[in-house]
């Protein structure tokens, strides 16, 4: 909602599934001692999606969770699905309940930073001097393309199976998440690399029409294309070409997950889910429940943790406790302490804990 600063706020918590009850916890804590050191109160209050949802009234989607997040000035996410749903029907899926939240609020620009932590330099899987200083920012569009498209479904043609789905845009779609990456990127290097397959795919070319055609409003900001399969090398080969990519809902998707592994590890990427002015925004990490993690106090919840800072900076309007969370995690790397994830030790919960004691 980007509430104006005060005293006191009500943010909705939906733990979900997996490791998501544990990086909740553990990020609610954090939330509550910056909130206590600075001055001001949350209230949190969960609310049910994904297959926990399923489980208590057999909706991935409750009415119930929406009309509480629609009252709420932000909303914090951890993560949903797990194998116990994944032969359920479509709509009885967990992941559907998420689609669902995303397009009711109106949620259509996901910003999933990859900031590569200097303490972690060595954490990545790619060489120190590739990685060391990347700073990017992946502007996915979030309630369009093959995720929402029409017609799709599976049926019969000609005495096989036949499964389709339709990846589309609408002009307005483009032109709405091309702005907001050129409104970031005028915040920071002023660059932006918008990402298609415009080489094949009609949508495609429309998507690079139309991004060419809302940059006549940036002059300032350099506007570059790559075709995805090109973007995905070339993440790798020379991460630090890139500021700004904006891109579909699902090249974004798959160049996130692989952005995080410049930075060490998926359990590190927080990302805030924006769009609607007039309703919260959704703060989540971008990894998923890690259904072979959970309940083993295991997982890292600094994505999550993060997360939560980009709340306070986005929704909030509290700059100054997300700097502090920001600050507290870089000092809990400074200090050497790591999860698994992350070639450490620390669970879960004392990673949370040593987050805290920094605050
Ligand atoms: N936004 C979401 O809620 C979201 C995102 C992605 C996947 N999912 C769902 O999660 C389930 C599992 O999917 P998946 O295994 O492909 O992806 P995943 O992101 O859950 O896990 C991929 C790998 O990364 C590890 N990992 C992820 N987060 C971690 C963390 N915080 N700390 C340490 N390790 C972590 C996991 O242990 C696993 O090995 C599926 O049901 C999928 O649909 C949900
Ligand atoms: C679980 C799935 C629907 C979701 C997506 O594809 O958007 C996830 O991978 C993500 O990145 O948030
Ligand atoms: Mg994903």
């Amino acid at each position: 909602m980007a509430v104006k600063k005060k005293d006191s706020y009500f943010v909705t918590t939906l733990p979900g599934d997996g490791i998501g009850p544990e990086i909740m916890s553990a990020t609610v804590k954090v939330c509550q001692a910056v909130a206590a050191k600075q001055g001001f109160k949350i209230e949190f209050k969960e609310a049910l999606i994904g297959g926990a949802a399923l489980d208590a009234c057999n909706d991935p989607f409750p009415d119930e969770t929406l009309k509480q997040m629609k009252s709420s000035d932000s909303v914090l996410l951890a993560a949903i699905g797990g194998p116990k749903w994944d032969a359920n029907p479509r709509d009885k899926r967990p992941e559907t309940g998420l689609l669902k939240m995303r397009k009711s609020l109106g949620l259509f620009a996901n910003l999933r930073p990859a900031t590569v932590l200097p303490q972690l330099a060595d954490a990545s899987t790619l060489k120190p001097e590739v990685v060391s200083g990347v700073d990017i920012m992946v502007v996915r569009e979030l309630t369009g393309d093959v995720y929402f498209g029409e017609p799709k479904g599976i049926t019969t043609k000609d005495g096989e199976r036949f499964g389709y789905n339709n990846m589309c845009y609408k002009e307005s779609e483009v032109k709405r998440i091309a702005k907001v990456a050129f409104d970031i990127a005028r915040k920071r290097g002023k660059r932006v690399c918008s990402v298609d397959k415009a080489n094949v795919l009609d949508v495609s070319q429309l998507w690079r029409d139309v991004v060419i055609e809302t940059h006549k409003d940036y002059p300032d900001v350099e506007l570059s294309h790559m075709y995805v399969d090109n973007a995905a090398m070339q993440l790798i080969r020379n991460p630090k070409q890139f500021d700004v990519m904006v891109t579909g809902n699902i090249f974004g998707d798959i160049l996130s997950d692989e952005a995080s592994m410049l930075v060490g590890s998926l359990g590190m990427l927080p990302s805030a889910s924006v769009g609607d002015p007039s309703g919260p925004g959704v703060f989540e990490p971008i990894h998923g429940s890690a259904p072979d993690i959970a309940g083993t106090d295991k997982a890292n919840p600094l994505a999550t943790i993060l997360s939560a800072a980009m709340m306070f900076r986005y929704d909030l309007d509290r700059p100054e406790a997300a700097q502090a969370i920001e600050d507290a995690v870089n000092k809990v790397l400074d200090d050497g302490v790591r999860t698994g994830d992350l070639g450490g030790k620390v669970g879960c919960k004392q990673m949370g804990e040593e987050v805290c004691k920094r605050i």
